[in-house]
């Protein structure tokens, strides 16, 4: 989805490499097959538009996968980019250089300047998206793309736009967001395992080599019959506001007549500190 321009291949940081040594090399994929943006080709606008093609030609993206950087960018679509950018040249914001030094030996001057990229849109236009966020630097970006509004300063917060987005994450990368927020999220799997659904998509047709079982995408079955929700008896116990009525509608003409008269004058006479004081 993304590739430094300018470094080789072959450089243990390219994302050529990255993708070869944590995936391609463990899964049954022909390298025909794999496609990745050429940081190196001679002309760099073409490249862009010939993957765009690419993707159009095989009829679009099924899933994307992917992370996002400490700023929040989705590939290397960096804080301001348009919502509705496709594959182009990125230049690297100071945050994502600083952030990727540590892979280029703490030296930022060996981070490269730019970098091709798949565009916010055409990561809207995938059918599925998973983002996996994890760790305390990236919570920040998380609360601002998950609790506020859709913001090409954080240009993840655009899958609020879209149908199907999921966000895996760790516990350190919930640090910044709301306890309800945390806890409303988490219910959602419970609920939904209680009554007996599971995560449903729609039914989108998909390109011939996609083979999916197709119970997979049927609509969710009710494993339980009892799915009308009970209204919950009243708990009188915790009845927080007890009905008030005045002290009179209380007591009785009688008893309060039966009460010893105060002489309040007597009762409240203060008498001089001398006569409390012996001798
Ligand atoms: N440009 C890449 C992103 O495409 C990727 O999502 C991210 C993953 O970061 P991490 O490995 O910390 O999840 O790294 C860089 O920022």
């Amino acid at each position: 989805m993304d590739e430094y321009v300018g470094i080789p291949r072959e450089h243990p940081e390219s994302y050529h490499s990255f993708m070869y040594k944590h995936f391609f090399s463990h899964v049954d994929v022909r390298p025909e097959n794999i496609n990745i943006l050429n940081g190196n080709a001679p002309d760099l606008e073409a490249e862009c538009q010939a993957y765009e093609d690419k993707i159009a030609n095989v009829g679009g993206i099924e899933l994307f996968l992917g992370g996002i950087g400490p700023d929040g960018h989705i590939a290397f679509n960096e804080p301001g980019s348009s919502l509705k950018s496709r594959t182009r040249v990125k230049t690297l914001a100071y945050d994502t250089i600083l952030a990727n030094s540590r892979f280029f030996g703490n030296n930022l001057e060996q981070v490269p300047r730019m970098a091709l990229t798949v565009g916010v849109q055409t990561v809207l236009d995938a059918r599925e998206v998973v983002i996996i966020i994890t760790g305390a630097h990236k919570a920040l970006a998380l609360q601002k793309c998950l609790e506020e509004g859709i913001n090409h300063m954080w240009t993840l917060s655009s899958l609020q736009l879209h149908p199907h987005p999921m966000l895996v994450i760790d516990e350190d990368a919930t640090l910044e967001l709301k306890v309800k927020t945390v806890k409303y999220f988490k219910s959602i799997e419970k609920v939904a395992t209680e009554q007996g659904f599971r995560q449903m998509l729609p039914r989108i047709k998909k390109r011939d080599s996609v083979h999916e079982e197709d119970d997979f995408l049927s609509a969710p079955k009710p494993q339980r019959n009892e799915l009308m929700l009970a209204v919950p008896a009243q708990d009188l116990s915790r009845s927080a506001s007890p009905a008030l009525e005045p002290m009179s509608a209380r007591i009785s003409d009688d008893e309060a007549n039966g009460f010893r008269a105060v002489d309040l004058n007597s009762e409240l006479q203060f008498g001089p500190m001398s006569a409390r004081v012996a001798g």
